[in-house]
């Protein structure tokens, strides 16, 4: 039998991450899940015929605990691991803000191996990013056993724990500034009198084929949006509006905010 993952408060990045695993080729029978709710069990076991068991139990049986609570719920899920975590288990984190230090300190397990990951909701299309950072006592094994586990479901990336608020800003909530400028470019396509299939589809395919190339091309982002805003064009009338409304500007103090607020959850506010 192969090591034995247990993904503890199974909500969205949770469940992304167990379907992840099973379209990976896990067996389901080294999976278990764990979940505050009961139908949220049966849900879980409907969908992905995973076993649910209480966190103790997942903490005594399974080699490897993913923790997927919400940042509050960390210090009540901790408290009631920490009689039943033995030291040779592997614990990561997945939590916005919570450091690799404080899981271990609320664990109180001497040497205790605990690796911090933020990810992001693209788990759910393998197309996922993920930053991992080892803390104290995670070695290159322990790593590499975090990659094992995420690298199916997208890319991975290892950053020094510091760096982790400022990941959490760029690509845990990444995903979201995408879909909120696609959301606003569906309703400029409603103002332009199309109708709301069209807008979608129009505005929909041009994110993907953007991405795609901004992935594949190897192209600096510039070199690309150049290559779009002709002379005199549509396109260059366009970015004079998003730079006269302090569009970029605003990029960046959305970003500090998320980082800041990233900051702010360690203390479990
Ligand atoms: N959503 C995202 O895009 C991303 C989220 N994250 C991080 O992932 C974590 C989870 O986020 P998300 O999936 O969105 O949140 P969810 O609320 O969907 O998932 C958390 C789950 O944990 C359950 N839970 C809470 N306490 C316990 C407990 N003591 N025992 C068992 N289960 C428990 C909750 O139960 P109940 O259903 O009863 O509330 C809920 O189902 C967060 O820490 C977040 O920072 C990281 C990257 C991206
Ligand atoms: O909004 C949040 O706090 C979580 C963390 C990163 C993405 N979603």
């Amino acid at each position: 039998m192969g090591r034995r993952i247990a993904v503890l408060g199974t909500g969205k990045m949770g469940e992304a991450l167990v379907s992840g695993l099973l379209r990976a080729g896990k067996p389901v029978d080294e999976v278990v899940v764990t979940a505050r709710r009961p139908e949220r069990a049966a849900e879980l076991a409907e969908r992905y015929g995973v076993a649910s068991v209480g966190n103790a139990d997942a903490a005594k049986h399974a080699d490897t605990l993913i923790l997927t609570v919400k940042p509050q719920d960390m210090g009540t899920l901790l408290a009631e691991l920490a009689p039943h975590v033995p030291a040779d288990r592997l614990v990561i984190s997945g939590a916005a803000g919570i450091t690799t230090a404080y899981v271990a300190a609320q664990l109180g397990v001497e040497g205790l191996p605990v690796v911090r990951v933020m990810t992001n909701t693209p788990v759910l299309v393998d197309e996922a990013m993920s930053a991992i950072s080892p803390g104290a006592h995670a070695t290159e094994e322990h790593l590499r056993r975090t990659e094992e586990i995420f690298r199916p479901v997208g890319k991975t990336i290892r950053v020094p724990e510091s760096q982790q608020d400022a990941v959490t800003a760029l690509s845990g909530s990444g995903p979201a500034y995408f879909y909120f400028l696609v959301e606003a470019m569906i309703d400029a396509g409603i103002l332009l009198g199309l109708p709301r299939t069209t807008a979608h589809d129009l505005i929909v395919q041009s994110a993907v084929g953007a991405g795609v190339m901004l992935r594949d091309s190897g192209e600096h982002p510039v070199k690309l949006r150049e290559a779009v805003t002709s002379p005199a064009g549509t396109t260059i009338a366009a970015i004079r509006e998003l730079e006269r409304h302090g569009v970029r500007a605003a990029l960046l103090e959305a970003l500090e905010a998320a980082r800041d607020r990233s900051r702010e959850l360690a203390s479990g506010s």
